[in-house]
């Protein structure tokens, strides 16, 4: 069975977000992730963490000004001293958490901007992060958002496109973030693409298509998902990224279907 985490920044979202590691443990997730953890001291979360016996899994690299509409800052000329700062923050929190990837969010690319200036800028920056990052044995990954629906205007928004940075970026701790979701969206053709990018995947997130929701309310056939990927040795993690339909907990069978496939 794929290994599955919860994404707290979606999952069990009905209690407040110190609380949602107990209930991901009693849900039997052994991991978890979320957007970012920058709103709490380190050692809080870290605490939850050994209390609930879960892995942080991944987090996100500071955004910019997430609540403004920033999506990443790494494509944006100017905002360079900006996101190495925010490398910095995010490996202090990376080892008080013991977590060992950590997800780069391209960012919008902001009208007006030559799109040559903003990937050349994103690309700079990729490799400055997994310079850092390699230092501490932590991989980086960059997801590949829709631009169809949910983030109009992300750089990166097609695996192929995320492909050729870390193709040029040329460093050995630098993933691709497959979201089935996303990538549902943007390309379809999920089990095809994901057997062939297998050896640039670091991490999946899933939710079903359309609507964001659990699996099994939309087109995605997940079980034949999650069974391929464990065919295709896929030792990863599965984060559950998406909205529940329902009470949180109401919303896994999905998952105890898994557990009873494997
Ligand atoms: O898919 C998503 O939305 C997330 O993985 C993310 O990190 C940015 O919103
Ligand atoms: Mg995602």
């Amino acid at each position: 069975m794929p290994r599955f985490a919860a994404n707290l920044s979606m999952l069990f979202t009905e209690v407040p977000f110190l609380e949602r590691f107990a209930k991901a443990r009693e849900a039997g997730f052994t991991g978890v992730e979320y957007l970012f953890p920058y709103d709490w001291p380190a050692e809080q979360l870290a605490e939850q963490l050994r209390a609930n016996g879960l892995t942080q899994v991944l987090f996100n690299l500071p955004p910019g000004d997430w609540a403004g509409g920033e999506r990443g800052i790494a494509c944006l000329p100017g905002r360079e001293a900006e996101f190495r700062a925010g490398v910095e923050q995010a490996l202090d929190y990376a080892r008080a958490l013991g977590c060992r990837q950590l997800n780069c969010l391209a960012g919008l690319q902001p009208e007006g901007l030559d799109g040559l200036i903003a990937r050349e800028t994103l690309v700079a920056n990729v490799r400055y992060a997994a310079g850092r990052l390699a230092e501490e044995g932590i991989m980086l990954c960059l997801e590949a958002i829709n631009s169809r629906v949910d983030m109009p205007g992300f750089l990166l928004d097609t695996s192929e496109k995320v492909i050729a940075v870390i193709e040029e970026v040329g460093a050995d701790n630098v993933r691709l973030q497959y979201d089935l979701y996303h990538m549902q969206i943007m390309e379809g053709d999920l089990l095809r693409t994901a057997e062939r990018l297998l050896p640039w995947i670091g991490h999946i997130q899933f939710a079903d298509n359309p609507g964001r929701h659990q699996p099994g309310t939309g087109e995605i056939n997940f079980s034949r998902v999650f069974a391929e990927l464990d065919r295709l040795g896929y030792h990863g993690w599965m984060s559950a990224e998406y909205r529940p339909s329902t009470i949180t907990e109401g919303s896994l069978g999905w998952f105890e279907a898994a557990r009873q496939a494997s």
